[in-house]
């Protein structure tokens, strides 16, 4: 454990939780990291099934660590500008994992910045999370190429596994990208769970949203099968066809959904790249109008 630094975990959100309470179990130094404004407390209590752990928190970065952050695509940004504002940060090393693509992710990101791609399912309920799907998880660096943090690795493996180094983590990024642009808008727009979209949604209609997502990855150096992007988003709506989508709860909610950073971004970065994205541009306007009438209510 010679090159280990303690973890700071942001927040405690749902599967932010779970990683804290995961590695805490590991016997490792955690600490929880709340948001500037929290009102002040030296630590607090986190519950997953019979298990419970009292962690110490802080609201900035005070020493050099390695960071597990996983927050909602709306929040990264001001985590980033927050994060970047701590000189510690600089000897940090940031594990970062969010739903969904940001225009400015080179610039906010550094190039040793990891994410961390995962199919494992966690929601809170009141003050415990519930691990409710168990599933598997992918690490690498935002720049290609780049030596694996072994320690690092090591470490998320033993708390939440399995987990699996990606030298190509962009590629999985777009594939979970492109699935989550299939399902979750359309739970919305027809208000379903997963499963009931194999019935819902036309051919057509997956066939198009999944070739613009296609034709952005190409600009941007990766390659994608819209027939292969189809098939996966089936078999996610099959195996989680009693679940409510991401999407669908955050709108029942009355919560800001992830939608501009999944077909939004669609939209947005092909009209830059100078191509056009029509369905994701308009299944991005119609959750948002939905969310709007919602707000009204
Ligand atoms: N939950 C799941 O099963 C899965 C989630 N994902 C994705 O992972 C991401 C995280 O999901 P999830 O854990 O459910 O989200 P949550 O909203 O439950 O958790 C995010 C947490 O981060 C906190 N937070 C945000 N910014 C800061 C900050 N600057 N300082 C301190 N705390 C901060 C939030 O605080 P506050 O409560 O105050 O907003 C919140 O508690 C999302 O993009 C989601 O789509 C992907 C796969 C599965
Ligand atoms: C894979 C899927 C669609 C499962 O519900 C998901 O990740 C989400 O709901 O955000």
């Amino acid at each position: 454990m010679s090159n280990a630094l303690p973890w700071l975990v942001i927040g405690q959100g749902a599967i932010g939780s779970l990683m804290a309470i995961r590695l805490a179990e590991q016997g490792l130094p955690v600490q929880l990291k709340l948001r500037q404004e929290a009102p002040a407390k030296t630590s607090t209590t986190l519950t997953c099934g019979d298990k419970s752990v009292r962690l110490p928190t802080t609201r900035s970065v005070t020493q050099a660590c390695w960071i597990f952050a996983a927050v909602k695509a709306y929040d990264v940004a001001p985590l980033l500008r927050e994060l970047h504002q701590s000189p510690a940060f600089r000897s940090s090393t940031l594990v970062l994992s969010y739903n969904g693509m940001l225009n400015d992710e080179a610039t906010l990101l550094r190039p040793h910045d990891l994410h961390w791609v995962t199919t494992h399912g966690a929601y809170r309920e009141l003050d415990r999370v519930v691990h409710a799907g168990h599933g598997q998880s992918w690490l690498g660096t935002q720049q290609a190429g780049l030596a694996q943090p072994q320690e690092l690795c090591k470490q998320l493996a033993q708390a939440l596994p399995p987990l699996t180094w990606d030298a190509n983590i962009a590629t999985r990024r777009w594939h979970k990208l492109a699935v989550n642009c299939l399902i979750n808008p359309f739970t919305v727009v027809h208000h379903c769970r997963n499963g009931e979209l194999l019935q819902q949604v036309s051919a057509a209609q997956w066939q198009q949203v999944a070739e613009e997502i296609v034709a952005l990855a190409a600009v941007r150096g990766i390659e994608l099968e819209a027939a292969r992007l189809i098939d996966h988003a089936r078999q996610v709506a099959s195996a989680t066809a009693a679940n409510r989508s991401s999407m669908l709860q955050d709108y029942r909610l009355g919560r800001t959904t992830e939608i501009s950073y999944l077909n939004g971004f669609i939209a947005s970065a092909s009209a830059e790249a100078g191509l056009t994205a029509p369905a994701n541009a308009a299944l991005a306007q119609q959750v948002l109008e939905l969310s709007r009438d919602r707000d009204l209510r």
